[in-house]
């Protein structure tokens, strides 16, 4: 589609409350930062997509709304009420009701956006009803959706909303585009997640946090610890390649 008219929307939820399903491994201070450096990754990339004439914060959290202010980020009020799909049908309203062609959702955790991957995105996209949708690789999850128009079909964010987009897009008519993107199939949700995009260096806040602060390592020799007792149990687990590549990771 043409780039006129284009705005991106991040929604992020209050830091205190973010990653709740990383307490297993991670201090709240630590899903805090995380949750921050995640969001910071998200909105630097956007804000240098050219292709985008927008880029907004949605969130009730005054450390977002400061961290977006500081880059010169406009940021939406979060009804609260609805959670995430809420907030996103909300930024909806508001980019149609200031004339924006098309909405790209990305949320914030998914830190290993690139500016390349947001192009893809925008150039794959349809009009003037179109719905391009980029999958999560494990959880069923959606990890960008561009819509033209904005509210073309109702969000379903939440979960396993991958299949969910995709059959509104097909009932309302709109052309659906989906596509596998390798720098956006990990959103960071659980343990295992932090250690897949662990694998791959990257020059991201997040992959700095994740190695400065000593969490990548602490994760690595848990992982190690519960692969070793696991295979005394399972031995054939040693022949899962999935597995047995984050291990060696
Ligand atoms: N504005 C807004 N963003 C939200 C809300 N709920 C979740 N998000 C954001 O949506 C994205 C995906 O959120 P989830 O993975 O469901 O939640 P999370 O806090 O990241 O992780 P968990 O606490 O483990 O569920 C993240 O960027 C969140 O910050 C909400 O109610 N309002
Ligand atoms: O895909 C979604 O609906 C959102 O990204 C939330 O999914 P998650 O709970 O898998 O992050």
């Amino acid at each position: 589609m043409t780039a006129h008219r284009l705005a991106a929307v991040i929604p992020v939820k209050s830091f205190s409350y973010a990653k709740q399903r990383l307490q297993p491994v991670l201090s709240g201070s630590e899903r805090r930062l995380l949750a921050q450096a995640m969001f910071e990754d998200v909105m630097d990339t956007l804000t240098q997509c050219r292709a985008l004439s927008g880029v907004y914060v949605m969130t009730s959290d005054p450390e977002a709304v400061q961290l977006a202010a500081d880059r010169g980020v406009n940021t939406l009020h979060d009804p609260i009420i609805g959670g995430l799909s809420g907030a996103v049908a909300s930024a909806a309203q508001t980019l149609k009701s200031v004339g924006f062609e098309g909405m790209l959702v990305v949320p914030a955790d998914v830190p290993g956006i690139d500016t390349r991957s947001v192009d893809r995105i925008i150039n794959q996209h349809g009009a003037p009803r179109s719905v391009t949708l980029v999958p999560a690789l494990r959880d069923g999850g959606t990890n960008a959706m561009l819509c033209s128009p904005p509210d073309v079909i109702p969000n379903c964010f939440g979960h396993n909303s991958f299949r969910a987009h995709c059959q509104l897009a097909a009932s309302s008519g709109a052309q659906l585009n989906t596509l596998s993107l390798p720098q956006l199939q990990y959103d960071i949700d659980r343990p295992l997640d932090l250690l897949s995009f662990l694998q791959q260096e990257s020059p991201t806040r997040t992959y700095r946090f994740l190695i400065q602060s000593g969490i990548a390592d602490r994760l690595h020799q848990t992982s190690r610890s519960v692969f070793s007792l696991a295979s005394t149990f399972f031995p054939y687990a040693e022949q899962t390649p999935a597995i047995s590549s984050i291990h060696k990771g």
